[in-house]
């Protein structure tokens, strides 16, 4: 474990592509602070930078695949340590997108509190994709990436959360109403906190 993010209060946010992760977290920090951390976003960051192994992710990202564990880790750790001084907490966006990567964070980083499982249908989840298509700009909001990232959620991310399930943190948000109503049980959910 890192000494500096030893009692850091840490809340992963789990759900499949376009469930509303993204979406709920900017409100969380609006409301409360925490500071958000996206491995979506850092991976794109470091895509953006047109480094070497920028280069190497943007082609895994677009075929809608996994990058290696320990570049992601990394950069989550790295993430997190700039701001411990300042941090009340953190959300922890699009991480662990399978098991392993959450025994790995918490031998390197800590034990998450609290799981915040943001569950929409499939069908849900693909229209908000196509519609956040139109402007993105992300590669991989097209309809066949898509299919792959929702494949891969069920088959690698929904174990992640029977596994959290078994240590009781894991709080199931419907992600199918409004925006405001998603995030008033998302703010229940926090502040059952401690
Ligand atoms: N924890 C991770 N481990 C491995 N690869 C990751 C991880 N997080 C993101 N990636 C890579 C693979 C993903 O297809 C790509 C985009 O991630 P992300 O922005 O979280 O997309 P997503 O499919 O969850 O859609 P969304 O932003 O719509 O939630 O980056
Ligand atoms: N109707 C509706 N749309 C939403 C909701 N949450 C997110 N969206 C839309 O769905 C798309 C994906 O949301 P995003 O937060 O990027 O999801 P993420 O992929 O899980 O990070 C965006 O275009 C959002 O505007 C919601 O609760 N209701
Ligand atoms: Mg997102």
């Amino acid at each position: 474990m890192s000494d500096k993010l030893k009692d850091a209060k840490i809340i992963f946010v789990v759900g499949g592509p376009g469930s509303g992760k993204g979406t709920q977290c900017e409100k969380v920090v609006a409301k409360y602070g925490y500071t958000h951390l996206s491995s979506g976003d850092l991976l794109r960051a470091e895509v953006g930078s047109g480094s070497e192994r920028g280069k190497q992710l943007s082609a895994i990202m677009q075929r809608g695949e996994l990058v290696p564990l320990d570049t992601v880790l990394d950069m989550i750790k790295e993430a997190m340590i700039a701001k411990a001084d300042v941090s009340k907490g953190y959300l922890i966006d699009g991480y662990p997108r399978e098991v392993k990567q959450g025994e790995e964070f918490e031998k390197k980083i800590g034990a998450p509190s609290l799981l915040l499982y943001i569950d929409a249908k499939a069908e849900t989840m693909v229209s908000r994709l196509m519609k956040r298509g139109e402007t993105s700009g992300r590669a991989d909001d097209n309809e066949e990436t898509i299919k792959k990232r929702l494949d891969l959620y069920y088959k690698a991310t929904e174990p992640v959360i029977a596994f959290y399930e078994g240590r009781g943190i894991v709080r199931k948000i419907d992600s199918e109403g409004a925006v405001d109503v998603v995030f008033s049980n998302v703010a229940k959910a926090i502040d059952g906190l401690k």
